[in-house]
């Protein structure tokens, strides 16, 4: 292990706290800038130092005993005792060529991933200068006073000196029930993690807020000092990969059987052991697809790569190919749907709307701008904290009650803090009228705990029934509107601060309601739009009320008009069987009032119905549903850390429309990739025809591709047009379509039929035709001898670079033909992919270079093509083209594949 920085500072936090900070020497306001500067030059970044040295040596000898590569390693070693030797040289080269290609794309791929972490910095909020301050986590060091509150992963250890906090330690006990952590000002008896004044680098704060001082960050935690927890998780391997790696192998036991199936074919036609063997070999080498894995890790992990420069972090190359087969979103609405700007609209006290200069509308602005915990913006810099808390001290700012934060936190007796479950939160606090509780949260919740209301002449009266029906209308007219409302009430908390949150938030008064505008974000109708149309269902979970949810999706475009709300308390209420039925039917919903719980039951009856599931979600509870989702999507700006943790992708901007373009991305690499494998299987049939009728023929037509050749094309003149069909642009209509069925293969029988019955067989019959021609002009017929001395030797020679060139020109072709899977080849552009261009000039040059360089001809077995023979394979790529362009003209006239989820898709869908 090694240890950044000079030796540790022999700080005990087990001392008193006066003494801590004497050792320390800091103290409840934490460190200056420069001291912090200073220190963290001494004590070096927070950061756990990975224990792993250098790890490519072993990845690139991986390479090297991978059984595809042992498979060629015994290939080259029976073209080396068979005698010949350049074929086993040329087998070395390709064994060689390929674990270096491999390796190159795998170590591109997981830098890739690595680099992601950089999107996704962790922060910490500490106080620096004596003033709150928010830090990259890493910029830590021992003295700092930090800020922990609910959600956040804690990124040092600490000794907590004010507030209470429950923390989940199961990263180092692996015991998940959380336990309070709160200030003890004496020793700390018995073992560290047990002690309750005590917190730790790497466990999470699931409830509560409380300041810590710093006594040790990077390996001087607890956690750096269980050394393997610093160790990396072995990524797993996408079911695209798994898939692929079945695939390749099952050609590899196909290519083998055909070689072996060979070699008495070859004998028996008259080849002759030695050249049987050889061109056994070369049949394997040319058709074992290896080239393939690597190739596809590589196009999942360009895909990671754009999204993240879109706003999606992905952690996992699976989740790309997951997200292509998105059926439904479940979104929240604050944030996500919404900007998450909150901005006070409308005042509401007993007797009616309330003008902002009016005394009862400022008590209650006074009164909800007390029971925050967020801080206000400041000069230039930025509000920290929830953007409800922001609207309401934004609005007692406006009407000149605001009390200062650090005035309000220095008063504060006791913080209950908001609960979802609930739907409320409490404080008691020190105001000049005396001790306080101030109450604010969701009217249901609220008005139960009042018996009294503040009148219009200032005093107080019972809460009447006509009153409660009164501030129920209100709500209701509000939400309506789409604005979300908070009922404020408070009283005296009279001798002695009361005990428990029950007693606090029992007979108060209730001052009035607060609505604030929080509109849907610019993008998300159009989101919503494009998601409908790629057949993709979006639900609404929010702990909002039923009607502001339901006018913002409205606005936004989800579950029609009106849309239907499902309300929390009947969500409860309700059995599986029932909820599966409502979510079977056609429409969106809106589930509103909802529970982190709901979530869960959603997120799994919706998996149960066959339905790939993405869900987003920013809370410490939201966690089990993100985590049981196909794509957890946490809120990168505003979610806990606990949540971006469970995510399988974080929105860097938190925009529902994030995510439909991650969708959007995802789909396109999962095609790109199925573009690529029906390129290089389309080539196997041109290449194993003419065997065959050198074979059944029994000898009387010559062998019309010689083994180079083969491996020419496929290690040769094929790579780079395959590499760039990866990077091809979105075929237009792959957002129109219906998301492709959950483990749907990226190979299924439409594209063996494209592969092998469509462009194989035309580019065999034009291949064939160009041999045959070839031999005919010069007077051949079957039978004729060919071999070496023959007179028709060198007119073989220039059929077997026919052949070769035949297919190389009917590659060019596949290639532009295999850039779309619906769509008209006219509808993206000849042009469109550069990288495609520049791959065909490569394969043009490469082709002329071994037809026309004496020394290349010497070892490939070819002559220069004569103008005729050149005119003559000029219409291939046209034809092969010209085939396919047919075929999927066809298909676009049957129409698009049925959905995977028959009972919608963008014909069926309400919208
Ligand atoms: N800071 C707060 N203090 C008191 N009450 C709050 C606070 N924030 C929200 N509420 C109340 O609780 C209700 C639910 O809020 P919650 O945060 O669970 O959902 P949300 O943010 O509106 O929804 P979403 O799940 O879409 O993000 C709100 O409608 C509001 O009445």
């Amino acid at each position: 292990m090694t240890l950044a920085g000079p030796a540790p500072a022999a700080v005990d936090p087990g001392q008193p706290v006066d003494v801590l900070f004497r050792d320390l020497r800091t103290g409840p306001d934490g460190l200056g800038s420069r001291e912090a500067a200073r220190r963290l030059g001494v004590y070096g970044p927070n950061e756990l130092t990975r224990r792993q040295g250098r790890r490519w040596p072993r990845e690139l000898l991986a390479q090297f005993t991978q059984p595809l590569a042992l498979l060629l390693m015994l290939a080259a070693a029976l073209a080396w005792i068979g005698g010949t030797r350049a074929l086993a040289v040329a087998v070395v080269a390709v064994i060689l060529l390929n674990a270096a290609f491999a390796f190159a794309q795998e170590m591109q791929a997981e830098r890739a991933v690595e680099a992601l972490a950089a999107f996704l910095p962790a922060g910490a909020r500490v106080l620096r200068d004596g003033r709150p301050a928010e830090l990259p986590a890493r910029e830590l060091v021992p003295g700092d006073v930090v800020l922990i509150a609910e959600g956040d992963r804690i990124s040092a250890d600490a000794r907590l000196i004010r507030g209470e906090v429950s923390v989940d330690l199961s990263a180092l006990d692996g015991e998940s029930v959380p336990v309070s952590r709160h200030p003890v000002a004496g020793v700390v008896a018995g073992s560290p993690l047990e002690a309750p004044e005590l917190v730790f680098s790497g466990t999470v704060c699931t409830a509560g807020e409380a300041y810590g001082v710093v006594t040790g960050t990077g390996m001087r935690t607890e956690i750096g000092r269980i050394a393997a927890l610093s160790q990396r998780d072995r990524a797993e391997p996408s079911p695209l990969e798994t898939q692929v790696r079945r695939l390749t192998w099952l050609i590899a036991v196909v290519a083998v059987a055909a070689g072996a199936a060979f070699l008495p074919i070859g004998v028996v036609a008259g080849l002759g052991w030695a050249a049987a063997i050889s061109f056994a070999i070369g049949l394997i080498v040319a058709n074992v697809p290896e080239g393939l894995l690597p190739t596809i890790t590589l196009a999942l992990a360009a895909g990671v790569r754009e999204l993240a420069r879109r706003g999606a972090v992905v952690k996992r190359l699976s989740a790309v190919e997951t997200l292509g087969s998105t059926t439904v979103i479940c979104t929240d609405k604050t944030g996500t749907l919404t900007g998450n700007r909150m901005r006070v609209t409308r005042l509401w006290t007993p007797g009616g709307e309330r003008d902002p200069a009016d005394p009862r509308a400022r008590e209650l602005a006074a009164a909800g701008a007390y029971c925050t915990t967020a801080r206000p913006a400041l000069g230039g810099t930025a509000g920290a904290g929830d953007p409800t808390e922001l609207a309401l001290l934004e609005l007692a700012a406006g009407l000149g009650v605001a009390v200062p934060a650090e005035e309000r936190d220095r008063g504060r007796r006791a913080l209950y803090g908001f609960d979802g479950h609930l739907k409320r939160m409490s404080t008691l606090d020190d105001t000049p009228d005396g001790v306080r509780v101030h109450t604010k949260g969701a009217a249901e919740s609220v008005l139960p705990c009042c018996t009294t209301v503040a009148r219009a002449d200032g005093r107080t009266g019972p809460l009447e029934p006509g009153t409660a029906a009164d501030v129920r209308a209100a709500v209701d007219r509000y939400a309506a509107a789409g604005l979300r409302v908070l009922a404020v009430a408070a009283r005296p908390a009279g001798t002695g601060a009361p005990g428990d949150r029950a007693a606090a938030e029992a007979g108060l008064t209730l001052l009035g309601l607060v609505a604030m505008a929080d509109p849907p974000r610019p993008a998300v109708p159009a989101a919503v739009a494009a998601a409908h149309r790629a057949g993709i269902r979006i639900h609404v979970i929010t702990g909002d009320y039923g009607p502001t949810a339901a006018a913002i999706a409205r606005a936004a475009g989800i579950g029609g008009d009106p849309p239907r709300v499902v309300p929390g308390d009947r969500l409860d209420a309700m059995g599986d069987a029932e909820l599966d039925a409502l979510l079977a039917g056609p429409g969106e919903l809106v589930f509103a009032r909802s529970s982190p719980e709901a979530k869960l039951r959603i997120c799994e009856a919706l998996r149960a119905a066959g339905h790939v599931v993405a869900m987003t979600g920013d809370g410490v509870n939201d966690a089990p549903a993100l985590r049981h989702a196909d794509i957890g999507v946490a809120m990168g700006r505003s979610g806990t850390d606990v949540a971006r943790e469970a995510a399988t992708m974080v929105l860097t901007d938190d925009d529902f429309a994030t995510i439909v373009r991650a969708v959007d991305a995802g789909r396109r690499v999962f095609s790109n990739v199925r573009k690529f494998v029906l390129y290089i299987l389309a080539h196997a049939v041109p290449e194993v025809v003419p065997f065959l009728i050198f074979a059944l023929s029994g000898g009387a037509v010559p062998l019309p591709l010689t083994v180079l050749q083969i491996l020419a094309i496929d290690l040769g003149t094929e790579t780079l047009p395959a590499l760039a069909l990866g990077r091809e642009p979105a075929e237009p209509g792959l957002m129109d379509r219906p998301p492709r069925a959950r483990g749907s293969g990226v190979i299924d029988r439409g594209l063996l039929v494209r592969a092998w019955a469509v462009l194989g067989t035309v580019s065999a019959a034009l291949v064939l035709a160009g041999f045959f021609w070839t031999l005919w002009r010069a007077g051949w017929r079957p039978g004729a001898a060919t071999g070496p001395g023959s007179p028709l030797h060198e007119a073989y020679r220039t059929a077997t670079t026919m052949t070769f060139a035949g297919i190389v020109a009917c590659q060019i072709g596949t290639a532009l033909a295999a850039r779309t899977e619906y769509a008209a080849l006219r509808t993206i552009g000849v042009f469109s992919n550069r990288p495609l261009l520049g791959g065909i000039a490569f394969e043009l040059v490469f082709a002329a270079a071994l037809c026309y360089l004496p020394p290349l001809q010497q070892v490939f077995g070819t002559t220069a093509l004569g103008a005729a023979e050149l005119a003559f394979l000029l219409p291939f790529p046209l034809i092969v083209w010209g085939a396919d362009e047919a075929y999927r003209w066809s298909r676009r006239r049957r129409g698009p594949d049925p959905g995977p989820v028959g009972t919608f898709g963008p014909e069926s869908a309400p919208f």
